[in-house]
Parts: C-alpha cells; sequence; structure tokens
C-alpha cells in the first residue's frame, strides 16, 4: 500500500518521563514537508548520549520524546525541493547536519552546521516549528534530529547520509554516532602521529574506537585506563597495549601516566563525560605539546578545571562533535571504508535485541560485557 502523503502509524518506544521506562506506543508519522525526508528505520543501536537525555540531565532534553541516533534505514518518501535522496536510497540519519551553505559549513574549520541545529535542540522541525510525531493528537518531541527508536521517523533532508545500498544495514548503523566519533577524534581533531604515545581515558564503544583510530595511524603507545579491569582483553583487539586501572593506585590517575611515559603523553581522549576525568587527561599531557580532547558529554550544570598554568606551560585542551566528521559527506566514506574492511564495525556489537525490547537493552548499558546493542525494530 502506497504510503507516500499519508499519515503512517508505527511503532515507536516513547520517552514519557525522565528515567521511566519507555513505552512502545502507536505513534502517527506525518508526512515530510518541504525539505524533509521520512524513514523508515530498520536498525538502530543505543548510544550513552540516549541514556544521558533520558536521564534528565541534559540541558536539551525535552518529555514526552523519541530518542535515538546511531540507526539506519531506507527513505519512505521525500517533501519537496530534496533533490539527494530519493524513496528506496539506504541512508544513515546524522544528528550533525551538514548543509554545505552555512557559516559553519563553508568555514573549512569545523563538522558543525547551524542550518537546523537551533530546531533539533528544541525537538522540533524546522519548517513549520512543530512535531511530525504525534499520540492521538498529542506532540512528541523529537530527538537531535534523528530520533530512531521508531519504525519511522523524519527528518532534515541536511540530516540524512545516503549510502551503498549493498552495506549491511544492521551493522553499519553504527556509523551513525559512536565508531566515528573515535575515529574521528583521532584523525580529524587530534590528528595522531605515528609513533605517538596515546592515553585513553574510558574504554566503551568511543574509546576502544578511538584505540582503533590510533593503532592505525601508527601510535607507539595505546594506553587504556578503565576502572573495570575486565575491559582490557577486549580492549587489546582494538589496539590498546596497556592498560591502567586507577583503582589499583594511590597516587592521582594523572602522575601514574606521567610516570609511565617519562613526563606524559603526546595526545589523551576523555571518552567517559566525567569532568574529573577530563581534568586527569589533560594534565597526563606532555609539557609543550600534549593535546587532550574531550569527547565524553558531562551533565548539565558539570564544569572542567585546570590551572591555567597547564595550559601556559604548552598543553592544549580541545573536544570533538561526531568527531570531527562532514556528515553527509564522510559517512558515506566511512560505510565504504567498512566494506573494504579497513574498518572495524562488527566487533562493537555485542547484543541484539529488538525495539519492543530497548528497556532491556538500557539495563544492559551499565553491563560492563555490553559495548553496542543493535535493535531490530520488528517488535
Ligand atoms: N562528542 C561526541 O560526539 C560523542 C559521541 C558519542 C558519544 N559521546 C559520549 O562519549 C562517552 C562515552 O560513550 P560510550 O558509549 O563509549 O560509553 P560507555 O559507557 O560504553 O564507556 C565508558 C567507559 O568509561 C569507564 N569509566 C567510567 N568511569 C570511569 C572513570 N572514572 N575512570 C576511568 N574509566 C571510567 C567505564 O567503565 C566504561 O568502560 C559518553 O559520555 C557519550 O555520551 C560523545
Ligand atoms: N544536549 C547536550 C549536547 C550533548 C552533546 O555534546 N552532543 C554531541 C553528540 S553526542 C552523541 O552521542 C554533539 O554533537 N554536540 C554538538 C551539538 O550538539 O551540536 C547537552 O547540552 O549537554
Ligand atoms: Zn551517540
Ligand atoms: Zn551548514
Amino acid at each position: 500500500m502506497a504510503t507516500q502523503g499519508q499519515v503512517i502509524t508505527c511503532k515507536a518506544a516513547v520517552a514519557w518521563e525522565p528515567t521511566k521506562p519507555l513505552v512502545i506506543e502507536d505513534v502517527q508519522v506525518a508526512p515530510p514537508q518541504a525539505g524533509e525526508v521520512r524513514v523508515q528505520i530498520l536498525f538502530t543501536a543505543l548510544c550513552h548520549t540516549d541514556a544521558y537525555t533520558w536521564s534528565g540531565k541534559d540541558p536539551e532534553g525535552l518529555f514526552p520524546c523519541i530518542l535515538g541516533h546511531e540507526a539506519a534505514g531506507i527513505v519512505e518518501s521525500v517533501g519537496e525541493g530534496v533533490t539527494e535522496v530519493q524513496p528506496g536510497d539506504h541512508v544513515i540519519p546524522c544528528y550533525q547536519a551538514e548543509c554545505r551553505e552555512c557559516k559553519f559549513c563553508r568555514s573549512g574549520k569545523t563538522n558543525l552546521c547551524g542550518k537546523v541545529r537551533a530546531a533539533t535542540g528544541v525537538g522540533i522541525m524546522m519548517n513549520d516549528r512543530k512535531s511530525r510525531f504525534s499520540i492521538n493528537g498529542k506532540p512528541i518531541y523529537h530527538f537531535m534530529g534523528t530520533s530512531t527508536f521508531s519504525q519511522y521517523t523524519v527528518v532534515h533532508d541536511v540530516s540524512v547520509a545516503k549510502i551503498d545500498p549493498q552495506a549491511p544495514l544492521e551493522k553499519v548503523c553504527l556509523l551513525g554516532c559512536g565508531v566515528p566519533t573515535g575515529l574521528g577524534a583521532v584523525w580529524n581533531a587530534a590528528k595522531v602521529e605515528a609513533g605517538s604515545i596515546v592515553a585513553i581515558f574510558g574504554l566503551g564503544t568511543v574509546g576502544l574506537a578511538v584505540a582503533e583510530g590510533a593503532k592505525v595511524a601508527g601510535a607507539s603507545r595505546i594506553i587504556g585506563i578503565d576502572i573495570d579491569s575486565k575491559k582490557f582483553d577486549r580492549a587489546k583487539n582494538f589496539g590498546v597495549t596497556e592498560f591502567v586501572n586507577p583503582k589499583d593506585h594511590d597516587k592521582p590517575i594523572q602522575q601514574v601516566i606521567i610516570d609511565l611515559t617519562d613526563g606524559g603523553v603526546d595526545y589523551s581522549f576523555e571518552c567517559i563525560g566525567n569532568v574529573s576525568v577530563m581534568r586527569s587527561a589533560l594534565e597526563c599531557c606532555h609539557k609543550g605539546w600534549g593535546t587532550s580532547v574531550i569527547v565524553g558529554v558531562a551533565a548539565s550544570g558539570q564544569e572542567i578545571s585546570t590551572r591555567p598554568f597547564q595550559l601556559v606551560t604548552g598543553r592544549v585542551w580541545k573536544g570533538t562533535a561526531f568527531g570531527g566528521f562532514k556528515s553527509r559527506s564522510q559517512v558515506p566514506w566511512l560505510v565504504d571504508k567498512y566494506m573494504k574492511k579497513e574498518i572495524k564495525v562488527d566487533e562493537y556489537i555485542t547484543h541484539n535485541l529488538t525495539l519492543g525490547e530497548i528497556n532491556k537493552a538500557f539495563d544492559l548499558m551499565h553491563e560492563g560485557g555490553c559495548l553496542r546493542c543493535v535493535l531490530s525494530t520488528q517488535v
């Protein structure tokens, strides 16, 4: 039955309130308006940022909403003026848009895009400043411009990357967030050179992707730091060469790393979202040149601090969103790299469930063994 131009009623996991279990509801998804694309989501993974917003600690978190931002699917229909994708195209929704026209996109200095960010931050679509999701007339907010915990979603055309139709959607959905973030933190934000010493704080999916990126870049030592020692065995397969558990030491962890590395590392990456660890990550960097990249997302109200002397003496503190990758241009390139077996993806998938089991999937995130859980949207 043709669905184009019609409201689609489908299943979606709705977050009615912070921390309350998500509820699978029948949701009405309106047709795409000008500059919009309606996508049938086939597979979606969970990222720690979904849990963060669900916790109520995200200043941009609005409820009720449909969370989810790491997914893959097929274009169902497009709105007026959409030229770069058409029904049937295989796509990955991109929470970091790329319009190629705005001040940010034209700067050549950042992957951030300003075109739709004001709308995606308040859970609506740009065209009429309304949501395309509703339940019996009650609007449900969008999330990060993606809302992938749904069988159908509507995204801005600048927020969707067309990918190789041969790519397995149940795997490449991961290229919507965590894996590119870690790889890009190394390749784009830090620009790690061969021979560098690297420290990674937090060995979840993002930290392991940092390790993989550092290995590809030719780092000589890749030191993984995690409070869960069970993380180390798996981390070796992603390139981590040494493991440090802060719990095994009395000294501050930055001092432990400085002692291990004759003065500090060339590059460090915070992949947890803990502001006190962010400080350690900066301070374990080598005087004169060490660079620390913040990747983890810290809760509302949290702030970073250090002695300015740390920066006066040459350390550099920076951060990255989506690893600095330009989404619509480079996600297809990452998919191609995966197809050529040049980057890992399958190895980050530890669990597979269905959308109907999403609360179990959130529980799994707190278990040390879980990296990414991929949900099939067939509830
Ligand atoms: N900047 C971006 O664009 C971007 C993109 C994706 C994810 N993120 C953020 O990156 C962070 C990591 O995401 P993830 O999915 O890999 O999370 P995760 O929860 O799977 O991994 C975090 C790891 O940190 C470890 N850890 C926790 N506290 C620690 C401490 N005090 N010292 C050392 N290790 C500690 C945990 O044991 C775990 O292994 C999250 O904050 C997420 O929101 C940011
Ligand atoms: N609303 C949050 C923003 C959190 C944040 O920094 N998000 C990252 C992506 S995390 C993906 O897992 C990001 O892309 N930031 C840049 C942007 O949002 O434009 C908060 O306010 O804490
Ligand atoms: Zn994410
Ligand atoms: Zn732009």
